[in-house]
């Protein structure tokens, strides 16, 4: 638990150990929530302007998480050069229940981004159809990237916050890396890796691929190799900004700013059935009751390693919605699903290759 006067600093330091993990293989996602007006933006961003700019007060001290995640990714990254992975971006909002790709280009986009479709894939992953994605090379192209979405995403003053954001913001960085595979000796694992993270990678990794996104980037042949090429992997880092939930007798509201709220609060109610469900260890969870929950599908109910960051407005006036807060925040901690799970070896069944 933070108190009002922690740094953001603070804050990272308990995230920042997660980023290891999409490096490594594995899927992590980080989400605020909170009612409107009560800092997620502010902890996810830092202070921004209505361009899309991060407006640190004090540049060391108010970047938030995403600014300070883009530089630690690519300081781990550049820690082993022989196995540097694409990195690509994605940036959807999801407003009235609508996905809408900010990073589209065409005329539409330049406006409020294109309409999308999440599909769950023959495989069982959840992807949005036609997504663009960027390739960055850097933490600054990265937070470009974010910026330009940030210029687009839905915003609508309310009683409760004047710069209130009306969609719930994900940002997906997708990690591809060459791995190594099982009867195949891939030169740069094996001369770069110490042997015990080598063999672990190699059964983590083989059976974490994913189906490729277009691009320039491809795996290198691997001689001997029955494919005749390496196996790729895919590792998700989602950071998720929701947007607040709100109690429309507080925010004042009205016309299509409530048809807003009324879209932001059903997408968290199904956001919390979900954690309730999965805590709960029902069979069947409700993930396509909301786009919301539909497109989070594999980090809720998946291998994923989920970081939720709750925010509580001290005061008083917005007691009704802290103690909803605090109820989804029970709800988020009683979800169990153990440790992290390495996916299958490449020998066993249900691994998912790249090609
Ligand atoms: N820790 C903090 N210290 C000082 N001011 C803060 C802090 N967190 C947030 N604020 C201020 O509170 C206001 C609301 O913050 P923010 O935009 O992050 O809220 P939000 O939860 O994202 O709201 P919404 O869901 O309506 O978009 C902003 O003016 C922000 O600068």
């Amino acid at each position: 638990v933070y108190g009002p006067a922690e740094s953001q600093s603070a804050v990272f330091g308990d995230v920042c150990s997660l980023l290891t993990s999409p490096v490594d293989g594995y899927d992590v996602c980080v989400m605020a929530y909170g009612q409107t007006g009560s800092g997620k933006s502010c902890t996810m961003l830092g202070p921004h302007s209505d361009d899309g700019h991060i407006l640190p007060l004090d540049p060391q001290n108010d970047l938030g998480i995403i600014p300070r995640v883009a530089e630690e990714l690519f300081r781990l990254i550049l820690e082993n050069p022989s196995r540097i992975p694409k990195v690509e971006v994605s940036i959807v909002e999801i407003y009235n229940n609508d996905i809408f790709d900010l990073l589209a280009k065409d005329s539409i986009a330049a406006v409020s981004g294109v309409k999308r479709e999440v599909t769950t894939a023959k495989d069982g992953w959840t992807e949005v159809a036609l997504l663009a994605s960027e390739a960055v090379g850097s933490a600054s192209k990265l937070m470009e990237l974010v910026r330009g979405g940030l210029q687009l995403r839905a915003k609508h003053p309310t009683l409760v916050h004047a710069d209130s954001s009306r969609s719930h913001l994900i940002i997906t960085v997708t990690l591809t890396t060459a791995a190594c595979s099982n009867g195949t000796v891939d030169r740069a694992c094996s001369a770069t890796l110490p042997r015990e993270r080598t063999e672990a990678g190699r059964a983590r990794r083989a059976g974490r691929s994913r189906r490729a996104s277009q691009g320039a980037w491809a795996p290198q042949p691997v001689p001997g190799h029955p494919a005749g090429r390496a196996e790729q992997v895919q590792a998700r880092l989602q950071l998720v900004d929701l947007a607040g939930s709100e109690c429309t007798g507080v925010s004042g509201v009205t016309g299509s700013a409530l048809r807003e709220t009324v879209c932001i609060n059903r997408s968290l109610a199904a956001l919390a059935d979900v954690l309730g469900a999965l805590s709960e260890h029902r069979g069947h969870v409700l993930y396509r009751n909301s786009r919301l929950t539909h497109l989070l599908q594999d980090c809720l109910g998946g291998n994923a390693k989920l970081l939720v960051i709750l925010r509580i407005s001290p005061s008083q006036r917005h007691l009704a919605q802290m103690l909803q807060g605090l109820g989804f925040g029970i709800r988020a901690r009683q979800v169990q699903r153990g440790p992290a799970k390495r996916p299958p070896s490449s020998q066993t069944e249900g691994k998912r290759r790249l090609d």
